[in-house]
């Protein structure tokens, strides 16, 4: 385990270049597996996801090349062997689950184990089931493990109504039905960058996919998907957020490039609420030493809505900011686990019926706080920044996850910032 040792107080500027989108990547590199060629990937974040994708496809003979320095990912699925993917590494990643989706269209069937990923409340997969099914799968869980198998015809084409808005669903129905014959429609659909992301990569292959980005997603189902030319991961939109954020409370003149800022509409609308002074340039937000900062209400929702990813990284801004901020997470209402941490560094904040109380506060102080799931370590990540004295943050792995290259990045805007090893 690793620990990030933060001193605060330092102001923050110069530029930061956001990396690719790891909601993208991670169902980019499962879907490479329905190509029947080389997939090439530019834009892939230095995150241990990637790394922990790249294994798991290491066991099915998918082997991959990441060039750190051009960042550029080669998965070569030509070889690949069909293997059960009960444990072990999959576990170690919500994205993991697409898997089920693009192993079934690729060989008919699955074994995929119940996935891993962040700690935020109940996490069903419910609807990715009942996708399955259909699309005339039949799916059972045996001892934790999902087994998916398709009739000996193959998965047929079907309407789908998704009963909530699923990012997860969404894509995995997308990868099982590029193949399937005939016609799927997904009603009900998520909306979210990286599912029109998804879209153009895979008709880039030669799949028919019409609709991402919209309500309903229609797939024509194709016989054989082939990569021929590489796909640009479009820029991480959370990573994004994070360090707008953080430029807001800490920094003294920042530039966040390689930024869709329509992706981020009701997250810049918010800053603007709250009093962040920002220039939105064509693909990148100069953030401006703050003034008077005012407390909002944030709720989340489906994309184009607040994202609940970014709840928690708002979270100081909001501390920082005159009067009671309020945030309602509607998509993971006991996503939390950053109040208690928050509250050890001196923060006032309460929490009724799922509501968020936060109270302005003049100043937080370092302490050893840890870093339950990804989005929480990031909030106290900028707390850390912001804060007087040392913060220590454990289970720094869950920030790693999907920050790309997080210490240098914040090292060169100037934070006093490392990640040491952490025995215990
Ligand atoms: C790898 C990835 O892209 N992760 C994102 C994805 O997670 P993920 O795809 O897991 O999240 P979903 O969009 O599926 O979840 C949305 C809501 O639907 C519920 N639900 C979902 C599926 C299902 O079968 N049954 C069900 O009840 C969930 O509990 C949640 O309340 O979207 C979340 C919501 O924007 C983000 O926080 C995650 O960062
Ligand atoms: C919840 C998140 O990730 P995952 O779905 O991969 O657990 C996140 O990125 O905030």
């Amino acid at each position: 385990m690793k620990k990030m040792i933060i001193h605060g107080g330092h102001k923050l500027r110069g530029e930061v270049v956001i990396g690719g989108a790891k909601n993208s990547t991670v169902a980019l590199i499962p879907a490479a597996i329905l190509s029947e060629s080389k997939v090439t990937l530019d834009s892939v974040p230095h995150i241990k996801d990637v790394y922990n994708l790249m294994a798991i496809l290491e066991e099915m003979n998918v082997h991959s090349d990441f060039d750190e320095d051009t960042n550029t990912l080669v998965l070569d699925p030509t070889e690949i062997k069909f293997k059960p993917l009960p444990n072990g590494k999959i576990k170690s990643l919500r994205a993991s689950y697409y898997f089920m989706g693009a192993l079934l269209g690729r060989f008919g069937h699955a074994i995929v184990g119940m996935p891993g990923g962040d700690d935020i409340g109940p996490r069903p997969i419910d609807q990715h089931i009942k996708g399955f099914e259909s699309l005339g799968a039949s799916v059972s869980n045996e001892h934790g493990a999902i087994f998916i198998t398709a009739p000996k015809e193959g998965l047929h084409g079907a309407r789908i109504f998704l009963d909530m808005v699923s990012v997860g669903a969404t894509i995995n129905l997308i990868l099982a039905a590029v193949t399937a014959n005939g016609q799927t429609s997904i009603e009900n659909a998520a909306k979210e960058p990286e599912i029109i992301d998804l879209a153009t990569y895979l008709n880039n292959m030669g799949a028919k996919v019409r609709g991402a980005g919209t309500d309903t997603i229609r797939i024509e189902g194709v016989p054989h998907l082939y990569a021929r030319n590489p796909h640009t991961i479009i820029p991480d939109r959370i990573e994004a957020g994070t360090y707008l954020a953080m430029a807001a409370i800490c920094g003294d003149g920042v530039n966040i490039k390689n930024i869709i800022s329509e992706h981020l509409d009701s997250y810049l609308a918010k800053l603007e609420e709250i009093g962040v002074n920002m220039e939105v340039g064509e693909d990148s937000i100069f953030v401006y030493p703050s003034g008077e900062l005012h407390a909002v209400q944030i709720k989340t929702g489906p994309y184009p809505g607040f994202a609940t990813d970014l709840q928690q990284p708002i979270t100081p801004l909001l501390l920082k900011a005159q009067g009671d901020g309020i945030v309602i997470d509607t998509i993971y209402p006991k996503r939390v686990r950053h109040v208690p941490e928050l509250i050890r560094m001196g923060a006032d904040i309460s929490i009724e019926n799922d509501v968020i109380i936060l109270h302005h506060v003049n100043h937080l102080q370092g302490a050893e706080v840890t870093a339950d799931e990804i989005r929480a370590g990031a909030c106290l990540m900028i707390a850390g920044l912001m804060a007087e004295g040392t913060t220590t943050i454990s289970k720094v792995e869950n920030i790693l996850r999907g920050y790309d290259r997080v210490v240098y990045k914040l090292q060169a805007l100037g934070a006093d910032v490392k990640i040491i090893d952490d025995p215990e």
